[in-house]
Parts: C-alpha cells; sequence; structure tokens
C-alpha cells in the first residue's frame, strides 16, 4: 500500500502551521486520520499533535549558538535542514510508527529552501523512495495576493517551487476569513486569473509601462503555459473550503484509490449494520 503526504510550503506567516492544524481537526469530523510531523527547526508554537518534530533532531538554536557555526536565523535554518537531509534515517524512524498513512509535513517558510535550495527536493525524493505519494500544498496569504504586481510575484514563487519539486502541486490563498467584503468581491478574479487583464489593469500606458509591456507579457504567457496556477480559497470558518482543498489533494495523489471495497453483505443489509453510503474501508 502506497503512503500519502502533504507537503504544506509558503513565506513566513502565511498560515502553514494554522493550515496543519485545521487539516488535522477537520480529518477527524471525516473519521479520518491525519498525522503532522513539524519540519520547521525554528517552530515555536504550533497547536496540532505531532508525531514527529525536528526540533527533537535540531533546533535553529544548535546552529545559532554554536561557538563554531555562529550562523544568522537564515544561515542557520539552512543549515538545519541540510542536517536533516544528511539524518533521513531519523524521520524514516518517526514514520515508521504509525499505521495511518496520511501525513502532513509543516515546513519552514524561508522561500529559498524550495527555489534554489536542493534539500526540499531530497526530502521529496526520500518519501517517494519510501514508498509515499506526496502532494505540494503552496500557502500564500490572500491579503498579499488581491492586487495584480503582488499578485505576479506571488504566482512566481508558486511556480518556482512548482517547477523545482516535480510533484503534483495545489496552490492555496490562506486568510480569506480576514478579508474586507470589498476585497472578497474581487477575489474571483485572482483564483482562476486572466493574467494579460490584471496586468494591462496594472501597468497604464506610461513611457516606463510601455517598455517594460513586452516582458509583463511574456512573464503573462509562462505562467498561462503551465497553465498550473489557480488557487483554491481556504476560510478557517468555512468548513466547506478546507474540505474542498483536501478533495484536490486527495484526488492529486490518488488517495483511497487502493482501498479494499467493504463485505458486500455488510453494505447491502441494513439489519448487519451495514451502511449502504460508506462504500470504502481506510
Ligand atoms: N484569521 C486568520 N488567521 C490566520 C489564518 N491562518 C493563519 N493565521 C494567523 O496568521 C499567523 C501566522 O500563522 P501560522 O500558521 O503560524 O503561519 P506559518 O506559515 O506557519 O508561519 P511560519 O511558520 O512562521 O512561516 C498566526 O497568528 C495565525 O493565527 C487564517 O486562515 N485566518
Ligand atoms: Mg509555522
Amino acid at each position: 500500500m502506497p503512503r500519502y503526504g502533504q507537503l504544506v510550503m509558503g513565506p513566513a506567516g502565511s498560515g502553514k502551521s494554522t493550515y496543519c492544524s485545521n487539516m488535522v481537526k477537520h480529518a477527524e469530523m471525516l473519521k479520518r486520520t491525519i498525522h503532522v510531523v513539524n519540519l520547521d527547526p525554528a517552530a515555536e508554537y504550533f497547536d496540532y499533535p505531532v508525531l514527529a518534530d525536528i526540533r527533537e533532531l535540531i533546533h535553529l538554536d544548535d546552529a545559532m549558538e554554536d561557538e563554531s557555526l555562529r550562523f544568522g536565523p537564515n544561515g542557520g535554518l539552512v543549515f538545519c535542514m541540510e542536517y536533516l537531509a544528511q539524518n533521513f534515517d531519523w524521520l524514516q524512524e518517526q514514520l515508521e510508527e504509525v499505521e495511518d498513512d496520511y501525513i502532513i509535513f509543516d515546513c519552514p517558510g524561508q522561500i529559498e529552501l524550495y527555489t534554489h535550495i536542493p534539500v526540499m527536493r531530497q526530502l521529496v525524493e526520500t518519501l517517494q523512495k519510501w514508498d509515499f505519494r506526496i502532494c505540494g500544498v503552496f500557502l500564500v496569504d490572500s491579503q498579499f495576493m488581491i492586487e495584480p504586481s503582488k499578485f505576479i510575484s506571488g504566482i512566481l514563487t508558486a511556480l518556482s517551487t512548482m517547477v523545482n519539486l516535480e510533484i503534483p502541486h495545489v496552490n492555496v490563498m490562506t486568510k480569506i476569513d480576514l478579508l474586507s467584503k470589498k476585497a472578497k468581491k474581487e477575489l474571483e478574479r485572482y483564483l482562476e486569473p486572466e493574467l494579460p487583464i490584471l496586468l494591462a489593469e496594472e501597468f497604464d500606458d506610461s513611457r516606463l509601462s510601455q517598455k517594460f509591456k513586452k516582458l509583463n507579457s511574456s512573464i503573462a504567457k509562462m505562467i498561462d503555459d503551465y497553465s498550473l496556477v489557480k488557487f483554491l480559497p481556504m476560510d478557517i470558518s468555512d468548513e466547506d473550503t478546507i474540505n474542498d482543498v483536501l478533495i484536490q489533494i486527495d484526488t492529486a495523489i490518488q488517495y483511497g484509490e487502493d482501498f479494499e471495497p467493504k463485505e458486500i453483505p455488510d453494505m447491502l443489509d441494513p439489519e448487519e449494520g451495514g451502511d449502504p453510503d460508506s462504500g470504502f474501508d481506510g
């Protein structure tokens, strides 16, 4: 049986740890079990039950306080993640302890980890070797996304992560509950964006804009060509939006396809306690 996983990524403060915690609660409601592994060596607070915690292997302070290393917070974090890559057997041991094989990995927020340092890719390849089907889940804070120029920069970050990791990928816009009414109305334009239109609005006909028009339209075309930059809205006060995100991810990693159907007599005979609606066994 394959195992299933989500790699939860995105800029600092985009809501990764909150997402993990909400996914665990949502899964409980669905009578499913989702475990979370904290892979952020600098994490200070999260409120999900943790299956494994990188801080038991290495903590950011270890890298910053070490006399010979003397890293700052960013270099320290890269050091910690590289240390993890050299000690994947530690992670393997932690993951062996569970029976339910759906695991979310709460990752750090430093964007360079996903774009030009090989460690996340090494992690993906290792998890795949251990039979995991992994979906990349890239979170962006909606408050930074509903303006064309910010949106383009958010999209390019999501895209470079996607291209770097080469795994099924779902983009999520978080903190929808914090948007104003007016911003919520605007949102639709950004979830499945028509980039040329957004860009045309952003860059008027000034001389400088003319100069960049060609560049902008090339960027828009490249993003369109990948046709992968849709965003799913997630409002933590609306359970349906959490469910929609989970369904998309499950579909991307084909979760559930290998489950055995329940015994047929159980399903058909209500007197034996069978529930005709519950077709599959996890
Ligand atoms: N209202 C609201 N607040 C949110 C939501 N998601 C996250 N937050 C808040 O935003 C802040 C950052 O959230 P985290 O979940 O810690 O973000 P993170 O991406 O894990 O942050 P780092 O690990 O530091 O990169 C916290 O104060 C959260 O309570 C959301 O959907 N709605
Ligand atoms: Mg976090």
